[in-house]
């Protein structure tokens, strides 16, 4: 008998970095699936995992490695998405496709742009992407997008890089220099400071409220870039400059419609075909508009009661889900393995849904 002989059949292989276990204390989570019938097994990403297997489940974390892209990374992610293609009963907690739209800020924004919300007042701040260094051309690229003064300058890649989260807030043609690209331009929302992060897991959210950037306005046109690192302004210990408003702006507070809420996390899991996820929503003063800044793979669930729950909650749901998708589409004669069908299926299976 083999050591995989011994094991239960659900087994959950995971992956991601022990900063990021330690973080959320995984070994918790551990005794959690037990209780609930599985086994969990961290993946030996450097070794194939049909050796490693049978998974009913795969967990990840994979954006660092993702958007390392390199020669190792690519091997990686091939031996990977091998497996679950050779073992169609797998249920990939998230698909990788998903987190690659997810790990670039302008198709993101482009799926956001895509979907009903913008009928609940729901928007996506008007963004370009800036490819090139010619400041000419990227006036005129900022100017035919509708990107007004201030705007934001954000990398391209969103997650699982030391630059990933250098922003810049430019204020005048002048600063356009300052466009570091690959990046997305996006119009700056006054906000008062104060940022709504959107906590996903399967069915289940949390919104906790983070500090934010202070408003700023176009009449400060003389000004020079600024330069920041978002993690020094919106975690919830972050006590940046930048997040202190002017004494006159300091009563005005937004406020957040629950009801909007909820459609963004039942529109966006659709659309993203995502379980984990984050969204970062800002409201924009005067107009109460709910403006959606950011989203990322897994984020930290910082404030998530009962994290570890939750998500053996989305696992076992997500399961049979799938299960019962795969029975459904393979009677209906589609092939469940054939990428083309499960984008039909799940196009399918998403119009069923609406009617239950
Ligand atoms: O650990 P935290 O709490 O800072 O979580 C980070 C997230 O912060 P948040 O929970 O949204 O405040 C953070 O979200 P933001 O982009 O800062 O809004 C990212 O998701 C980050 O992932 P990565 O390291 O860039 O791949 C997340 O980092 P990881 O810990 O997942 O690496
Ligand atoms: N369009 C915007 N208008 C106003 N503030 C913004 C906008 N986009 C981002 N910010 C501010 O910049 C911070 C970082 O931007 P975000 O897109 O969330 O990137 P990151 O992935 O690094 O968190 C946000 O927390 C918010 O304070
Ligand atoms: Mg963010
Ligand atoms: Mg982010």
């Amino acid at each position: 008998m083999t050591e995989n002989d011994k094991r239960p059949s659900m087994v959950i292989g995971y992956w991601m970095s022990d900063r990021k276990s330690q973080k959320l204390n995984w070994i918790e989570f551990g005794k959690v699936c037990r209780q609930h019938g599985y086994e969990l097994v961290k993946l030996d990403l450097d070794k194939p995992l049909e050796n490693q297997g049978p998974f009913a489940v795969i967990l990840h974390k994979l954006t660092e490695i993702i958007a390392r892209n390199d020669e190792k990374a690519i091997q990686i992610i091939d031996r990977i998405e091998r497996y679950i293609k050779d073992h169609p009963k797998v249920l990939i907690i998230d698909p990788l496709d998903s987190v690659r739209t997810l790990l670039d800020r302008y198709k993101t924004y482009n799926v956001v742009l895509n979907t009903t919300l913008n009928n609940i007042d729901v928007f996506t701040p008007t963004f370009v992407e800036i490819l090139s260094t010619n400041v000419k051309d990227n006036i005129k690229k900022l100017k035919n997008a509708g990107v007004t003064f201030p705007f934001i300058c954000k990398p391209f890649v969103a997650q699982g890089t030391t630059y990933c989260h250098q922003m810049s807030v430019i204020f005048n043609e002048r600063g356009v220099a300052d466009c570091k690209p690959p990046c997305v331009a996006q119009s700056f929302i006054n906000h008062n400071a104060i940022l709504y992060k959107l906590y996903v897991v399967g069915d289940h959210y949390q919104m906790v409220e983070r500090p934010s950037l202070k408003n700023f306005y176009a009449s400060n046109d003389d000004r020079d870039t600024i330069t920041f690192d978002s993690h020094s302004v919106s975690k919830s210990d972050s006590s940046s400059e930048l997040s202190v408003l002017d004494p006159s702006e300091r009563a005005k507070r937004s406020s957040i419609d629950p009801i909007k809420l909820h459609s963004i996390v039942k529109t966006l899991g659709s659309y993203l075909n995502m379980s984990l996820y984050g969204v970062d929503v800002v409201v924009e003063n005067d107009t109460n508009r709910h403006a959606i800044i950011d989203i990322n793979a897994y984020p930290g669930y910082d404030g998530f009661p009962d994290f570890f729950g939750k998500l053996i909650d989305c696992v076992k749901s997500r399961r049979a889900q799938s299960v019962c998708s795969k029975a459904y589409f393979e009677d209906s004669g589609f092939d469940t393995s054939d990428s083309s069908d499960e984008k039909k299926s799940r196009a399918k299976l998403n119009s069923i849904n609406q009617y239950n």
